[in-house]
């Protein structure tokens, strides 16, 4: 055994149990405690290299424990184990100065690899001071329990303490506006203005003025001086949406604003500061414009210096059920009526299509069924005509869809193929074998009640490939 001492508090044995093997089946040795005052009794006559504590305990919670551990010696890392994967449970546990977080459930691989990491940054000294409690509780309604959300809710918590510019990717609906406040709602600027501007949405020749303002006269129709976003944001935030749209003129301005940390606005001669910080949005592949001339490389290498990516809704649909059950909450607010609730088997459905138009389309649909779904209860056959006909097009079924859905699938893929084929879309085998085998494997998963190794027998897999494939398809 090894002399590196990992600590684990959890007031549930369970938990002590599997960490105290898992981690001592990788020569790290540990004790455990089931309470955080017994840890913190120890802590006056030894030191731990890593601590592992669960968030909620009956006589303090994690949160106080790290905040007591760090008062005693700021630079033990401590990994907080959370009951919820939301964003404030990630932002908080940074902000808190933790070392990492982890939701639970966890993978124990997962956790012995997080508690590696700690300990060999421990040993390569590198400890940074970490701060006190912050009184971050802020709200943001993001929900994403899948891996690749937890991700982005790890990139905002780290980010929390920086200005740094971000490029956020992802398809059009997958909620990159909303990372967008969420990155500044949560950064030193919190206080301050943060303004989104869609590129697209604006035709080319007014961009420039409504990003830099323009002076009285400067152009015909410019009857008096305008503040441009610049200004506005200024201290705050710039979401800048759909960059790639951005015209090649105003990138050379843009550039040369964040370079020089001044504008001037349109037919303007005395400087302005610009104090903002950028956070830039594409559904587009930014590279390849790059490539093609379109986007400038240096404006390009300026803005990508963090990287944020949104996956499409296909490929977190665990979080379909959550993300509905919200949208339907807020939809009956809006209209003031009952809140209704979606079948097991309308949920499942949902959970398996391909939503084009990701959480966008989902907010829609919810908003349709809270009007036109007949009871409180949504069923499959409530839902919308055109979910029931793109269901048929990827070939997603729950038992009650086969009844609306007839014909050869062959056929329907010979279709869907064409389809994207001539929407010039690429990397289509790739996209649709996950489709088809989180298809599979969740409807044989469903048929054998969640018995994995029958379901990787009726599917004709073995034992590790199902494993491996649940892990690779999030499911
Ligand atoms: N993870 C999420 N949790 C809750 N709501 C979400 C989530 N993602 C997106 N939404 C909601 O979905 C809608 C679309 O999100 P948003 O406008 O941020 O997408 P976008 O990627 O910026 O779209 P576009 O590129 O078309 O502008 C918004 O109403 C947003 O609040």
């Amino acid at each position: 055994m090894s002399a590196t001492k990992v600590w684990i508090v959890d007031d549930d044995s369970s938990i002590r149990w599997v960490m105290e093997k898992a981690l001592a089946a990788a020569d790290i040795s540990n004790t455990s405690f089931e309470s955080p005052l017994d840890l913190l009794e120890a802590l006056k006559t030894d030191s731990p290299d890593v601590i592992v504590s669960d968030i909620r305990m009956p006589e303090m919670d994690g949160m106080e424990l790290l905040n007591q551990v760090h008062l005693h010696d700021a630079e033990i890392p401590v990994i907080i184990m959370t009951a919820h994967s939301d964003l404030d449970s990630a932002v908080n546990a940074y902000q808190s100065g933790a070392f990492e977080y982890l939701p639970k459930p966890f993978d124990i691989d997962d956790a012995v690899s997080l508690t590696q990491r700690a300990l060999s940054h421990v040993k390569e000294n590198s400890k940074k001071k970490r701060n006190r409690p912050s009184d971050s509780s802020i709200s943001t309604d993001i929900i994403g329990e899948a891996p690749a959300m937890q991700e982005v809710f790890r990139a905002i918590g780290r980010l929390s303490r920086s200005s740094i510019s971000v490029l956020i990717n992802g398809q059009s609906g997958t909620g990159k506006e909303l990372v967008a406040r969420a990155l500044h709602k949560h950064s030193p600027r919190k206080d301050k203005t943060f303004i989104a501007l869609n590129m697209a949405a604006i035709p080319n020749d007014l961009i420039e003025s409504e990003l830099f303002g323009h002076e009285k006269g400067a152009f015909t129709g410019a009857n008096a001086v305008r503040e441009g976003r610049f200004e506005q944001a200024n201290g705050g935030s710039l979401f800048l949406d759909e960059i790639g749209d951005m015209p090649l003129q105003v990138q050379t301005r843009l550039l040369r604003v964040l370079s020089d940390g001044q504008f001037y606005r349109v037919g303007g001669r005395q400087p302005l500061n610009a104090d903002v910080r950028i956070i830039a949005a594409t559904h587009q592949d930014l590279e390849k414009l790059v490539a093609d001339g379109k986007f400038r490389e240096d404006l390009f290498h300026r803005l990508n210096v963090i990287r944020v990516h949104l996956p499409p809704l296909c490929e977190r649909s665990q979080d379909i059920p959550k993300l509905a059950a919200q949208f339907l909450k807020q939809a009956a607010k809006e209209m003031s009526v009952e809140e209704k609730r979606l079948s097991v088997e309308a949920s499942e459905y949902l959970s398996n299509l391909p939503w084009p138009g990701n959480v966008r389309q989902l907010e829609n649909t919810c908003r349709w069924l809270t009007v036109m779904a007949s009871g409180q209860e949504i069923l499959i056959a409530d839902l919308p005509p055109e979910l029931l006909t793109s269901a048929e097009s990827t070939g997603a079924t729950t038992n009650q869809a086969t009844q609306v859905i007839t014909g050869d699938w062959q056929s329907q893929l010979t279709n869907w193929v064409d389809a994207e084929l001539n929407a010039g879309k690429n990397d289509i085998l790739d996209n649709a074998l996950a489709i088809f085998e989180t298809i599979m494997l969740k409807r044989a998963l469903h048929h054998t009640m969640g018995h994995k190794q029958e379901a990787a027998k009726r599917l004709g897999w073995g034992r590790n490939t199902i494993t491996r494939k649940m892990k690779e398809l999030n499911i």
